[in-house]
C-alpha cells in the first residue's frame, strides 16, 4: 500500500435545485486516520462523500488531498490515489469475482511503469483479505449481497489507495464479516473515511467521528466526544443510553423511542 494520504475540506456548501445538502463543512483528515461520518438517514453523508471522492463539486470551499487541489490533480492520479465503495454500487455483469476485482487495477494502467505481476500480487491479496480467494473463477451476478459487498471491497483494496471512502461499508454484511472488513481496514494503516449507521461499530472503529444534521457538522471529534447520550438523542430522536463494552472500553449506547416503554 501507498500510506495513508491528508485530506482537507474547508467550508464545504452544496445544493441541488436550490437545497442546501451541506452546509460549511470543514474537515481534515490526518495521514493513517480511520474517520467516521454518522447522521440520521438524509443528513448529507453520502453527498459528503461523493464531494470527497470528487463525484459533486462543491458550490463553495476547497478539498485538497496531500495538499493538492482534488480538483485540478491529474485524474489518473486521482483515481489511482482514492478508492470507493459506494452504497448500491453494481458491477460485473458477466464477469467473473477475479475479473471485478481486477477493475481495481485499471487506472494504474494509465500510468507510466505499471507492471502486470504488481496487478496479480494486489488482486491476490485484496481476495485473500476479504476470504474469497478460493471463489475466484465463479460468476460475480449470482452473489447473495453480503458476498457482493465483499467483492466491491476488494476491488477497492486492489487499488491500493493511499485514501479510501467506504459508503455504508458494512451494509448486507454479517456480524463477523462486518467486522472482518473493518478490521482489514484498519490494517492497512492507510486514511479511511466511512460513513457507518451502527454507532457502536463507529464507537469500536474510528479514531474520529464527524456527526452530520441537515448537512451541517453538529460534532466532530473521538468517539467518546460525539456519542454523548443527550447529542444523540436530540439528532436522531431516540432516547439513548450510554455505557463501556466491557472487552474493549469503547462507549456503547442502546436506543429506545421515546415513550412509555
Ligand atoms: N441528486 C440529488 N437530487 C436531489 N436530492 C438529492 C440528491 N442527492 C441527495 N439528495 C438529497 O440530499 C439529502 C442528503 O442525501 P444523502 O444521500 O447525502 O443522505 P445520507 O445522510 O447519506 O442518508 P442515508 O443515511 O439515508 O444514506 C437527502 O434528503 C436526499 O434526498
Amino acid at each position: 500500500m501507498t500510506g495513508g494520504a491528508s485530506l482537507d475540506a474547508v467550508d464545504l456548501d452544496f445544493s441541488i435545485a436550490q437545497r442546501k445538502l451541506l452546509d460549511g463543512v470543514a474537515l481534515a483528515l490526518n495521514p493513517g486516520e480511520r474517520f467516521g461520518i454518522i447522521g440520521p438517514n438524509g443528513s448529507g453523508k453520502s453527498t459528503l462523500l461523493r464531494c470527497l471522492y470528487a463525484w459533486h463539486r462543491p458550490d463553495n470551499g476547497s478539498i485538497q488531498l496531500d495538499g493538492q487541489d482534488l480538483f485540478a490533480m491529474d485524474s489518473a492520479r486521482r483515481a489511482c490515489a482514492v478508492a470507493v465503495l459506494a452504497q448500491h454500487a453494481e458491477a460485473g455483469l458477466g464477469l467473473t469475482i477475479e475479473e471485478v476485482v481486477a477493475l481495481g487495477r485499471l487506472p494504474h494502467r494509465r500510468l507510466p511503469r505499471s507492471a502486470r505481476a504488481d496487478d496479480e500480487a494486489a488482486i491476490e491479496q485484496a481476495l485473500v483479505a476479504v476470504d474469497l480467494l478460493a471463489w475466484r473463477k465463479l460468476p460475480f451476478a449470482p452473489l447473495s449481497g453480503g458476498e457482493k459487498q465483499r467483492v466491491l471491497f476488494a476491488r477497492a483494496l486492489a487499488q491500493q489507495p493511499s485514501l479510501l471512502i467506504l459508503d455504508e461499508p458494512t451494509n448486507h454484511l454479517d456480524i463477523r464479516h462486518q467486522l472482518a472488513v473493518l478490521d482489514v481496514a484498519r490494517r492497512l494503516g492507510i486514511t479511511v473515511v466511512a460513513t457507518l449507521h451502527d454507532l457502536n461499530i463507529a464507537a469500536r472503529w474510528c479514531d474520529r467521528l464527524c456527526l452530520l444534521d441537515q448537512g451541517r457538522i453538529r460534532r466532530i471529534g473521538p468517539p467518546d466526544h460525539v456519542l454523548e447520550p443527550a447529542l444523540i438523542a436530540s439528532v436522531y430522536g431516540v432516547d439513548v443510553e450510554r455505557d463501556q463494552d466491557p472487552r474493549t472500553g469503547h462507549p456503547r449506547l442502546s436506543f429506545h423511542l421515546p415513550g412509555p416503554a
